[in-house]
């Protein structure tokens, strides 16, 4: 497994409080990883800074086998060079069917004006069947996008990134306001998109960490307190003291 991302040293500071501390975590390809730790640990504002929306005040963010300097890369062109980024609230368009909401998304990685005079070939309608199925929303295709339940909307926006062939995809809390059955689906979405990409996960729920089955860094005060299995980090002390006892 190579490396495809590999942020060292990082250090941001907001108003004289250091909320990211010579922070150093390593991502391969592919790989299914799982972020956790108490609130205000840094976990989203580690993703800002892989995703170019907060420039930390030191360190180095490298990208692929080429070592792309990340920090010298716009968000939209982070964006294009391979990282997708699922926030917790899911963001579609309500009125535009699943299909429409699909198509765009694959439009929309051959730059914006494309979405305007695309029309779908037949290698594009087989691509959104391909992503729908993926997704769990094949026999969906035609509903509003609107009318689907709150895990569907989920499902539908993480499809619209997949069809951007992300090589990283950052997930925050994606089982959050989900039930059981949907949580599963959305494991099984996850650990399935990790078998091609990197997949990186924030969530606080540990049932669903424990589902997911992957490698878990725990963020404290900014920095690594821990990684490794979830047995490994749950086991810690110092993880313990600070997040799980709580
Ligand atoms: N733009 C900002 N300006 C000032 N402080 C900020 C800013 N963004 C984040 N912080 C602070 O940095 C710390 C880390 O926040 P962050 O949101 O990254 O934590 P988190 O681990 O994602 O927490 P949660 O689990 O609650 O989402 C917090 O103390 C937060 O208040």
């Amino acid at each position: 497994m190579a490396t495809l991302l590999e942020v060292s040293g990082v250090s941001v500071t907001f108003d004289g409080f250091r909320a990211i501390n010579n922070l150093s975590i390593a991502m391969a390809e592919p790989e299914l990883r799982a972020v956790i730790g108490p609130n205000g640990a840094g976990k989203t504002t580690f993703m800002d800074i892989v995703t170019g929306k907060t420039r930390p005040d030191e360190g180095r963010v490298l990208w692929t086998e080429r070592q792309i300097d990340l920090l010298k890369l716009s968000e939209s062109q982070i964006a294009t060079a391979g990282i997708g980024r699922k926030f917790q609230k899911p963001t579609v368009f309500e009125d535009q069917s699943v299909r429409d909401n699909l198509a765009m998304a694959l439009a929309n990685k051959r730059g914006p004006l494309s979405v305007l005079m695309w029309k779908a070939s037949a290698a594009d309608r087989a691509r959104i069947q391909d992503l729908a199925e993926e997704v769990g929303l094949a026999a969906r295709l035609d509903h509003r996008a609107g009318h689907l339940s709150h895990g569907q909307k989920q499902w539908l926006e993480i499809g619209m990134l997949l069809a951007q062939d992300p090589r990283l995809l950052l997930v925050d809390e994606p089982a959050a306001g989900m039930t059981p059955a949907e949580r599963e689906h959305t494991t099984a979405l996850l650990t399935r998109a990790a078998r091609s990409r990197a997949v990186m996960v924030i969530e606080h729920d540990m049932e669903f960490i424990r589902r997911l089955d992957c490698r878990v860094t725990v963020l404290h005060e900014g920095s690594v307190l821990a990684e490794g299995s979830l047995d490994h980090v749950t086991q810690d002390q110092q993880v313990i003291d600070v997040y799980l006892g709580r």
